[in-house]
């Protein structure tokens, strides 16, 4: 299978700025993928490549196969990108905005129209069809970039932090609108400064910093890199902590703290059972156990330490 994005040893120089500095990815056909990274760690110049913005200084960049300066139009046509700054032509009704953008990929003027129709209804604003640009609100604005996105049915769609600074409503809206066109094939890459977001949606993560991929996982196999804490409570505490022989090589620390023990492990969801056992073996009366997991955003800040994250998670 062709893959959506296939870049190799991408490179992208600003005068004295080493924007992308040999990053190498393969985007998979179909799937919901999450670019994360720092503040100018060369999400948006990447992106920005993928779709002719910006001119690559190094490297190869391919969608579906089609190189993206050498087969520009091909590989443009498969993209809608909702990108993170609106630059949409401010003096027209929207819906006049959609079919210009259609006609520009070559849809023929009918269908437009009814593209244009349908697409801002999906996006929940219809209603403000006529209305131009400048006079949306926020929200609006944004809901209009995702259907501007869609109106040439892409097989790629790229979102640069769709969900910033928009409300609960419309991040769920728009959750729930992209998950359906993912399921129904649309390849996704999403940029996103919402840890939450990218965990909740993505099958794999690439992380870029200082202009390199440093690691491509799912967000779960990715948490269980980092440790999670198990803290146990008894019907009598202890007076020393246990000596625990459970846990396979995964627990790190045990201690007892406030005549609780607390766990230090890797994968602390599948060595607690394990440890349960022992310790009922050896005769200490279980009342309540606790398994703190490490965020993803813990295994993150831990990858790009020294960078100026600005990783949040999402307030709902
Ligand atoms: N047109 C430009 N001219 C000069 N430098 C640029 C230009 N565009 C981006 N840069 C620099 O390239 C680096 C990468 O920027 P980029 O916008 O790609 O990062 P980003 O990961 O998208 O950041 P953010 O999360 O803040 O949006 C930064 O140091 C930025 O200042």
């Amino acid at each position: 299978m062709t893959a959506a994005i296939e870049v190799s040893d991408l490179r992208k120089r600003y005068g004295d700025v080493q924007a992308l500095d040999g990053a190498s990815l393969t985007v998979p056909e179909g799937s919901f993928f999450g670019l994360l990274g720092p503040n100018g760690a060369g999400k948006t110049t990447f992106i920005n490549i993928l779709v002719g913005l910006v001119r690559k200084s190094g490297g190869e960049a391919r969608v579906f196969g089609h190189d993206v300066e050498t087969d520009y139009q091909e590989a443009r046509d498969a993209i809608g990108l909702a990108p993170q700054e609106f630059n949409v032509d401010r003096f027209f009704p929207i819906k006049e905005v959609l079919e210009h953008k259609a006609g520009y990929h070559g849809i023929p003027a009918d269908e437009a129209r009814e593209r244009a129709d349908d697409v801002l209804r999906r996006v929940g604003i219809y209603e403000k069809r006529n209305t131009r640009f400048d006079w949306l609100s926020g929200g609006m604005k944004r809901r209009f970039v995702l259907a501007r996105a869609l109106i040439t049915e892409p097989d790629l769609l790229i979102l640069d932090e769709p969900t910033a600074g928009v409300d609960v409503q419309l991040r769920r809206d728009l959750w729930n609108l992209i998950t359906e066109l993912n399921d129904n094939g649309t390849t996704i890459l999403l940029t996103t400064h919402y840890i939450e977001e990218a965990e909740r949606l993505c099958d794999e993560v690439a992380i870029l910093d200082s202009g390199s991929v440093v690691e491509v996982a799912s967000p779960e196999d990715l948490m269980d890199r980092g440790v999670d804490k198990i803290t146990i409570s008894f019907r009598e505490s202890p007076t020393s902590a246990p000596a625990l022989t459970a846990g396979n090589g995964h627990i790190e620390d045990v201690e007892l703290v406030d005549g609780r023990l607390v766990v230090t492990a890797r994968q602390g969801g599948v060595v607690a059972p394990d440890i349960v056992r022992e310790l009922d073996r050896e005769g200490h009366e279980i009342v309540d156990l606790d398994i703190s997991r490490t965020s993803l955003e813990e295994v993150f800040v831990e990858m790009t330490e020294g960078q100026s994250s600005n990783i949040e998670g999402a307030t709902q």
